[in-house]
């Protein structure tokens, strides 16, 4: 497993080494001791997650709040995203920056999103099948999040504004200047 860093503190992006032979191929998706060694974060996940969604689907952004925040280590096991992770961490130094990572079936590559960030994706291909583990239980009661289309953070979802999908929840979700002081 080699880690590449993304410039927001702790938002990691993670290639998992595989083992390829003429049958397949072979590689661990999670290994907590790994994990901790090359990030030097804590590998304590305890909910995993998986949704399906067809292309031009956009979920989020969202996150959980207070004493339910969650880290998140995300991964696509079919299609491919473009997963969005937005710093919104009071006094980070990149607060308000975002990071945009292709993750598909094929290119197998994990993105770490410590507590304090917004997250969401859009899906690339026909359909895609997305996967993640959480360091904190869903907790209805703690969701948060922000517009998709916010004009602060201007992310490109790389979906034609006509083909996008949003959940009528996510279309109420406040702005991302709202967000610490809405
Ligand atoms: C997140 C979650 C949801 N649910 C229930 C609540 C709803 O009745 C139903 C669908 O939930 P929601 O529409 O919030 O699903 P997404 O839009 O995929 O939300 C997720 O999308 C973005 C990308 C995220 O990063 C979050 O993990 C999560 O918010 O599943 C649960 O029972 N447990 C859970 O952990």
């Amino acid at each position: 497993m080699e880690i590449e860093q993304t410039g927001l503190k702790d938002c990691i992006i993670i290639k998992p080494r595989v083992f390829d032979d003429p049958r397949g191929y072979f590689f661990e998706s999670f290994n907590k001791q790994t994990f901790e060694e090359k990030t030097g974060l804590s590998g304590d996940f305890v909910q995993d997650n998986q949704s399906y969604s067809s292309y031009g689907v956009i979920r989020g952004l969202h996150a959980q709040t207070g004493a339910f925040a969650q880290a998140k280590l995300v991964r696509v096991t079919k299609g491919e995203v473009l997963d969005v992770a937005v710093d919104a961490r009071p006094g980070s130094p990149t607060y308000g920056h975002h990071v945009a990572v292709r993750l598909s079936a094929e290119n197998k590559l994990q993105l770490y999103i410590p507590r304090g960030f917004v997250h969401g994706f859009s899906v690339l291909s026909e359909t895609a099948e997305f996967l993640y583990k959480c360091d904190n239980f869903f907790n209805k009661a703690s969701e948060t999040g922000v517009i998709y289309n916010d004009a602060d953070l201007n992310i490109d979802w790389m979906i034609p504004q006509d083909q996008q999908s949003v959940s009528e929840k996510d279309l109420l979700l406040k702005t991302f200047a709202e967000l610490h002081h809405g």
